[in-house]
């Protein structure tokens, strides 16, 4: 049989396309990691499990992509934030779907999606509604995908509620990752977010409401925790409401065995009808959400990169492929093609092992440098860990903050497309320098002159002298040309 054709990454031009590297600090390779070293069994072991999911692992959303299946439209709670939408192609914020599926629909739609896309490793449930209250369409969907699919990861999303009815049963379908949403600890907190919730065939409004609410997720998590299945925590920061009340939140769920958590920022708008949209409820600004994000960092392992998906969303995170798998035009007798994706993961492996190496090497000379600089760099990628997008074309930049300790990500923001139909749109760069606000250089696979200059007059440097380089290589390369003061070292940047 011959080797299928492989379409890597979700865009025309591959994430492992290679170009001659910047200066290079490369050495030997390094052993898998999920924080550039492995340091025990445990680690290995963890690793192992995250190592291709692409939010529980930061790395692995370079390489591989969710699927949801709108298969759970009821809900057992009312979020004051939240407004289930069907038949919306237009909005990507989480709760809203295309439309919804039944499970012998999604078990098609799966099907042919992962025979399509080879970046595929994990179908998730994340509502419309919740998987665990529409529990009976959450088995039979991953019944069939499992029984389809083996090897594909099985994920949900809920709000907690029903959790703790369904913890066995998730360990014997082999759902290995879980969401729980987890807005407060405190029911007087809890009372301004969820006004009533349905629990054991009654209704509960206020405190009394959220009491369950926060008793039923605590007892959820624990149960996972017992039974060894990773959870992330899902917490909404709503300004005013629990911003600061997610510090004791994120305590709570690291001494109940977390292993991850996600704090997003409430999206509200007048249009979506909400509670909370019709209130006038603000959302946070970047820097409210970094800060606290900062604040929390260094207890439970924290997401920062995040994107807030529909819940029929489809393909690598920000690049959504949902549009190309209408229910209508997808075959009802296609079996499971496993060639492309065989094929995908062979060459991740061996591409993996390279980046990390690089990663493992930048970091390390960027610590031993020693210097008090600092550095925050946008990076315009489209995957595989390396600079390949072009400016014109970048919908979301990923941001790096690199100082003695390292170079971390630490977060990303969206931007509308500079260059449409080959045209630069000089509103759209507008936007972007609004966007770029605090970073102090830009790394793209390419771009002129023109958005180069207006950048540089924002206090932004950008440059594309790093195309296709791995972005860790890129970056502490920049910041040993930027802060060390050895005589033999570069003083000009490449910019
Ligand atoms: C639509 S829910 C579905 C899963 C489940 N019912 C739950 O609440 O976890 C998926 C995620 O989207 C979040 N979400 C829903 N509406 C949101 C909004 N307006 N702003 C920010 N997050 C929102 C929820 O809090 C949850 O973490
Ligand atoms: S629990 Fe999830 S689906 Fe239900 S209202 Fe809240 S966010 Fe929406
Ligand atoms: S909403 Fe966040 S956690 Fe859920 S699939 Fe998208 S990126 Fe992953």
């Amino acid at each position: 049989m011959s080797e299928p054709e492989i379409e890597v990454g979700m865009t025309s031009s591959a994430p492992f396309d290679r170009a001659p590297m910047a200066p290079a600090m490369r050495g030997g390779r390094a052993s898998s990691s999920y924080d550039l070293s492995v340091t025990d069994d445990m680690d290995a072991r963890i690793w192992e499990r995250i190592k291709d999911h692409p939010c529980f692992s930061e790395q692995a959303h370079h390489y591989f992509a969710r699927m949801h299946v709108a298969v759970a439209p009821a809900c057992n709670i009312q979020c004051n934030y939240c407004n289930r939408k069907y038949d919306c192609t237009n909005e990507s914020r989480p709760g809203v779907a295309s439309v919804k599926l039944t499970p012998d629909q999604a078990l098609r739609k799966v099907i042919a999606v992962a025979s399509k896309v080879p970046e595929l490793s994990v179908i998730g449930i994340a509502g419309p509604g919740d998987a665990c209250y529409d529990w009976k369409k959450t088995v039979a969907t991953f019944e069939g995908v499992a029984r389809e699919i083996p090897d594909i990861k099985l994920c949900i999303s809920t709000n907690g509620l029903a959790l703790p009815d369904h913890v066995d049963e998730l360990a014997d379908m082999n759902v290995d990752h879980v969401t729980i949403t987890i807005n407060m600890v405190d029911p007087e907190v809890g009372a301004k977010i969820y006004p009533w919730i349905l629990h054991g065939h009654r209704r509960y409004t206020g405190i009394e409401g959220a009491r369950i609410l926060h008793e039923r997720q605590m007892l959820g998590l624990e149960m996972l925790t017992e039974r060894g299945i990773l959870t992330k925590i899902n917490s909404v920061m709503i300004p005013g409401v629990n911003d600061t009340h997610l510090v004791e939140v994120n305590q709570w769920i690291r001494d109940r065995g977390a292993f991850m958590h996600n704090v997003v920022p409430l999206i509200s708008k007048h249009s979506h009808g909400t509670y909370y949209g019709l209130t006038g409820q603000r959302c946070p600004e970047q820097f409210e959400l970094k800060a606290l994000q900062d604040c929390l960092d260094g207890n439970v392992k924290l997401m920062r990169h995040c994107q807030q998906c529909r819940a029929d969303a489809i393909g690598l995170l920000g690049d959504d492929r949902e549009r190309e798998f209408a229910l209508d035009q997808i075959s009802t007798k296609a079996g499971y093609d496993a060639n492309k994706r065989e094929v995908y993961r062979k060459l991740v492996e061996h591409e993996r092992e390279d980046q990390f190496a690089a990663k493992l090497d930048a970091n390390k000379a960027v610590k031993s440098l020693g210097s008090s600089g600092t550095l925050v760099v946008a990076v315009a990628t489209k995957g595989g860990g390396r600079i390949n997008e072009h400016f014109g074309q970048v919908r979301e930049l990923q941001l790096y903050a690199v100082s003695r300790k390292g170079i971390n990500l630490v977060g990303h923001r969206k931007v509308l497309p500079y260059c449409l139909g080959g045209v630069g749109e000089e509103s759209a760069l507008d936007q972007i320098i609004v966007a770029l606000d605090g970073i102090d250089i830009l790394l793209s696979a390419k771009i002129g002159d023109g958005p180069k200059k207006r950048l540089a007059k924002a206090g932004v440097r950008a440059t594309d002298a790093f195309a296709y380089a791995y972005i860790e290589t890129a970056i502490g390369a920049l910041y040993i040309a930027e802060f060390d003061r050895k005589p033999s070292m570069p003083t000009a940047l490449p910019l």
